[in-house]
């Protein structure tokens, strides 16, 4: 299994990729909501040619047929996303996955097809999106990963860099981020200090 970097922070333009990215980052998301397909596939490329040349694994959130198209080689699918997917065309295509988990049927499901991460979530509220779990809270974390074994195991949601720590030591490989950082005054400062903070989890 591929080792990914403990820090994941979640974007949802290119441009703020190429604002973040060169500071350091070495896994991040696209997760970009109700736009047309062209500034989709505008966002995805630029994302994918940005990444690669600072040595950053991109995930695509969602549009895994985008992201086959443009030749990118992750992706995150939730559950509704996996009902609608054709995984046999996602993994012929050589994809890797990530799959969104939030409780046990979901996360039997997630290992049924292979992932190469799970994500648990919300490990704290959240306030970017409305959702019908509560706080998973750390000894679920724990838990989790526990059942997935070798699987690396992203936490999720109310994470603020102050949280991380405790989440890591909770069980969870990598913490992924978003309001912590889009929503700090200063950006580019949140990230180094995440970066500083993760670098002892990196290997
Ligand atoms: C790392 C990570 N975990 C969970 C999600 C949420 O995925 P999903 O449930 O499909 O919801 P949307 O993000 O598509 O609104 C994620 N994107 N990334
Ligand atoms: C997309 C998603 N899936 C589970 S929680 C969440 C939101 C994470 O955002 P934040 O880090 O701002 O709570
Ligand atoms: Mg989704």
């Amino acid at each position: 299994m591929m080792r990914l970097d403990p820090f994941y922070p979640i974007l949802d333009s290119a441009a703020w990729l190429e604002r973040l990215v060169p500071l350091g980052i070495r896994l991040v998301q696209l997760r970009i909501k109700d736009r047309p397909e062209e500034v989709l596939r505008a966002d995805i490329r630029t994302a994918r040619d940005l990444c690669a040349a600072h040595d950053c694994q991109l995930v695509v959130n969602d549009y895994w047929r985008l992201a086959i198209e443009e030749g990118c080689d992750f992706i995150h699918l939730g559950q509704e996303d996996l009902d609608a997917a054709d995984l046999g065309a996602i993994r012929r295509a050589g994809l890797k996955l990530g799959v969104s988990t939030h409780d046990d049927g979901e996360l039997s499901r997630a290992l049924a097809v292979g992932p190469d991460y799970v994500a648990l979530g919300p490990v704290y509220p959240t306030i970017l999106k409305k959702m019908p779990w509560a706080p998973q809270g750390l000894e679920r974390v724990g838990e989790w990963k526990r059942r997935v074994g070798d699987v690396p195991l992203v936490g999720i949601g109310g994470i603020s860099l102050e949280r991380a720590a405790g989440v890591l030591a909770a069980g969870a490989d990598i913490v992924s981020a978003v309001t912590d950082i889009t929503l700090n005054t200063d950006p580019e400062a949140r990230v180094r200090a995440w970066i500083a903070a993760t670098r002892e989890y990196a290997t």
